[in-house]
Formats: C-alpha cells, sequence, structure tokens
C-alpha cells in the first residue's frame, strides 16, 4: 500500500488542522493581531524563508531531472519573495539582522535534517510546508489590509497550482519507495504540522 498526500492530510486532519488554523491569522482576518506580533512573525519568517530557500535548493540537487522545471519555479520565485519581504520589513522599520527564535532556529535545522533523507521524504516535506500556508492564509477567508496581502500572497491560484505540482511530484515519488521511507514521510509530516503549529504560536507570545 503506498500512501499520498491526501490519505496524510486525511489521515492526521487533527494535527494538519492545528498547523493551518491557529488564532494568529483568525486574528490577522479579525484585525485583531497586534502589530509587535505580526511583526514577529515577519522578522522570523524571514529567516526562515532564507533557509527555506537553501532547503529547496537542497532538494533540486537531489531531484530527477523531469522535477526541474517545477523545483526551479520554486526557487526562482524565492528570490522575489526574499526582497518582498524586506520590502515588508522596511515599511515597518524592521530589523533582520536578529538572531532567529528558538523555534524558527529548530524548525530551519530539521529542514535541513530532512535533506539527508531519503529525496521521497524531502519532495513530502516540501509540499508539506508550502501547503500549510496556501491553505493557513486562505482558510480564514477575505483579510482586511494589511493583511490582506500577506493572504493574497500564498492564497491566490498561481500559488495553489504550484503547490499541486509540488503534490504531484511528492505523490509520484512516494509511490517508488518501500514502507519504511513512506513511514519517514509520515513522520516528517507530523514534524511539519507540529513545527507550524509552533512557529504561528511563537509570534504570539514573543516580546
Ligand atoms: C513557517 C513557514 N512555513 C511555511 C512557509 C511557506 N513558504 C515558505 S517560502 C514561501 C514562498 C513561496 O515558496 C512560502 C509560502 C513559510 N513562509 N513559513
Amino acid at each position: 500500500m503506498t500512501i499520498t498526500c491526501s490519505q496524510l492530510l486525511e489521515k492526521h486532519s487533527q494535527a494538519w488542522k492545528q498547523a493551518t488554523v491557529h488564532p494568529f491569522l483568525t486574528q490577522c482576518q479579525l484585525g485583531t493581531i497586534q502589530p509587535q506580533q505580526f511583526s514577529t512573525w515577519l522578522v522570523q519568517d524571514y529567516l526562515f524563508v532564507v533557509e527555506f530557500t537553501r532547503f529547496v535548493a537542497r532538494v533540486l540537487a537531489n531531484s530527477p531531472r523531469h522535477h526541474f522545471d517545477i523545483l526551479l519555479s520554486g526557487l526562482g520565485a524565492l528570490k522575489d519573495e526574499l526582497t518582498w519581504f524586506q520590502a515588508k520589513a522596511q515599511e515597518r522599520q524592521l530589523n533582520l539582522e536578529t538572531e532567529p527564535q528558538e523555534t524558527c532556529k529548530q524548525y530551519c535545522e530539521y529542514m535541513k535534517l530532512v535533506t539527508t533523507m531519503p529525496y521521497a521524504v524531502q519532495a513530502n516535506t516540501l509540499w508539506a510546508i508550502e501547503l500549510a500556508y496556501n491553505q493557513g492564509w486562505q482558510l480564514p477567508g477575505k483579510m482586511p489590509p494589511p493583511y490582506a496581502e500577506f493572504a493574497d500572497r500564498w492564497g491566490n491560484q498561481g500559488f495553489t497550482e504550484y503547490v499541486k505540482l509540488l503534490e504531484q511530484i511528492a505523490d509520484e515519488v512516494l509511490l517508488t519507495v518501500d514502507e519504511t521511507v513512506q513511514g519517514q514521510a509520515e513522520s516528517a509530516f507530523l514534524e511539519i504540522a507540529t513545527r507550524e503549529k509552533d512557529f504561528w504560536s511563537m509570534a504570539m507570545t514573543v516580546e
């Protein structure tokens, strides 16, 4: 029996819900999030995306030739993503030269660890990380400014299509691996779900 991305979502729906439905996002939608909390998230997420870029580059390095187009498009989009984060930080006069919080740091370390695992686990992890934001920013519904820009960025149709392509890649390789590696992919999926939830909570609790 091969596990698929949609089966992982179904089997672990509770864990996934906690990753994608969080007071941080609900309060963005209500317009009640504290600017300080939003700023903490923004800075920490920039630091995360820097490491995520390295993660995607490592996944690309391990990928078969026929996955290059999709992974390169993701990597190319990250150039704009990083510049955009810098602009959003500058608008708020936030310093991006800060230390990552422990939760952020550990998530980044975990991503690096995943790149030492079989490619199927890497592909599955990449999909899960992107889906977390694609769903998380979309589920609360229309957001007020200034949060609408963030929700649109990761909830839009183009990004949704990209995440579907990542799912296809992950499903394709999961078909080719044994049960041990499938189990590793399932554990990684749960790790991502927990770390996504913790990342939102971190933004709300840091001074
Ligand atoms: C904690 C955290 N988890 C997932 C993402 C998702 N994500 C990572 S890079 C990127 C841009 C397009 O690839 C997106 C949406 C994030 N930003 N922060």
